[in-house]
């Protein structure tokens, strides 16, 4: 994408140099990051100073060292979906990278993949679904709330992703998505997705599309897993993801006191008569070892809620189905589901 004869930045293409109206993350330590966007005469405060857009941004290398005005030091990063979700400004609750990558792999998404989403909410899993269906595929997201949308749409095209998304601003469970049989999957996360299921079918492709739907709780899982039945969905999955990050220790334990070697001993027989010794352990010889720690407790959710006392089972549920004709076929072909014939 070309601006003023230079290459802008967009989420989808890398680029190296910090310019003027990109969108950067100030990365400050693991848990202090930010985003900002890159603007000729502004300057930007963060607690090791301020940083001056002009003098210290502008024409760096993405990923570089920046040291501010109180002497402490920042770096900037180009941004990735991965980073947006850390960072976006939350409109609503938001998808995590730890489910998006989960539906991403359910949904089989890949580059050229056409994706139907509703809600677009605060545009997280929106970012990460553009990017892996680029540079051919496209986005179709619906949000009813007005200024959600409008949002949404002004990011993308700040992040120079809006000619792979279209913004629709309808009710999905009224008015669907507005297309017929065109997606290889939908996304559903709202709060009543049963509702929405037959336009997610109509918007599918008529062979072997995917969906998925992300709801906090069982019971609305139980009603749209009853809808995706009805509409003739196969193969429906309940699936839940839990994060298990292990903390790496440094172990010391001490070496046990073998004996001598075999060949170093006189006569191996001059010891046949000798009782089991106890083994002891050399006082100063130690081997240090790395080990990995899972966590005694795995927090029950991943996405949905971000304060953990507010801690919501989540169920991610995917179903595929196939339509020859008038009839449809779970995927393996020589099963025909008779009473889903003729529906
Ligand atoms: C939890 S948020 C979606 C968050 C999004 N997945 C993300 O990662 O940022 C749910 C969104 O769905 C929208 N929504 C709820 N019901 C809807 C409906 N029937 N049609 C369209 N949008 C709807 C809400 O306005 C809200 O913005």
């Amino acid at each position: 994408m070309t601006w003023l004869g230079v290459t802008r930045m967009s989420f989808i293409e890398y680029q190296d140099i910090i310019q003027d109206g990109d969108t950067a993350i100030v990365y400050l330590g693991h848990d202090s990051m930010f985003p900002v966007t890159i603007q000729h005469g502004s300057q930007t405060q963060t607690k090791y100073g301020v940083m001056r857009h002009s003098t210290d941004l502008i024409g760096k290398k993405y990923g570089s060292k920046v040291t501010c005005s109180k002497g402490g030091w920042v770096y900037i990063l180009y941004p990735t979906p991965e980073l947006w979700t850390m960072n976006l400004p939350h409109r609503t609750q938001i998808l995590y990278s730890t489910d998006i990558s989960l539906i991403t792999m359910m949904l089989e998404l890949k580059p050229g993949s056409v994706v139907c989403e509703s809600g677009t909410g605060s545009g997280s899993l929106s970012h990460a679904i553009i990017r892996t269906v680029a540079p051919t595929g496209h986005l179709y997201t619906v949000e009813f709330h007005q200024q959600r949308a409008e949002k949404a749409m002004e990011e993308f095209r700040q992040h120079k992703v809006d000619h792979l998304v279209t913004v629709k601003n309808q009710d999905v469970c009224k008015s669907g998505f507005g297309m017929s049989h065109i997606a290889d999957a939908v996304f559903l996360d709202i709060p009543s997705p049963w509702e929405a299921i037959g336009h997610a079918k109509s918007a599918l492709k008529v062979e072997g599309g995917r969906i998925c739907s992300f709801s906090p709780c069982i019971e609305q899982v139980q009603r749209t897993c009853r809808a995706l039945e009805g509409h003739g969905f196969t193969e429906i999955n309940t699936l839940e993801i839990l994060l298990r990050v292990h903390d790496v220790r440094t172990i010391r334990l001490q070496i046990p006191d073998l004996g001598k070697p075999l060949e170093d001993q006189a006569s191996p027989a001059s010891d046949a008569n000798d009782a089991p010794k106890p083994m002891t352990y050399s006082q100063d010889a130690c081997s240090i070892f790395k080990s990995g720690v899972p966590p005694r407790e795995t927090v029950g959710h991943t996405g949905a809620s971000t304060e953990p006392e507010k801690m919501f089972q989540l169920k991610a549920h995917f179903g595929t189905w196939t339509l020859s004709s008038d009839q449809y076929f779970l995927s393996d072909p020589w099963h025909v589901r008779s009473d889903l014939a003729n529906m």
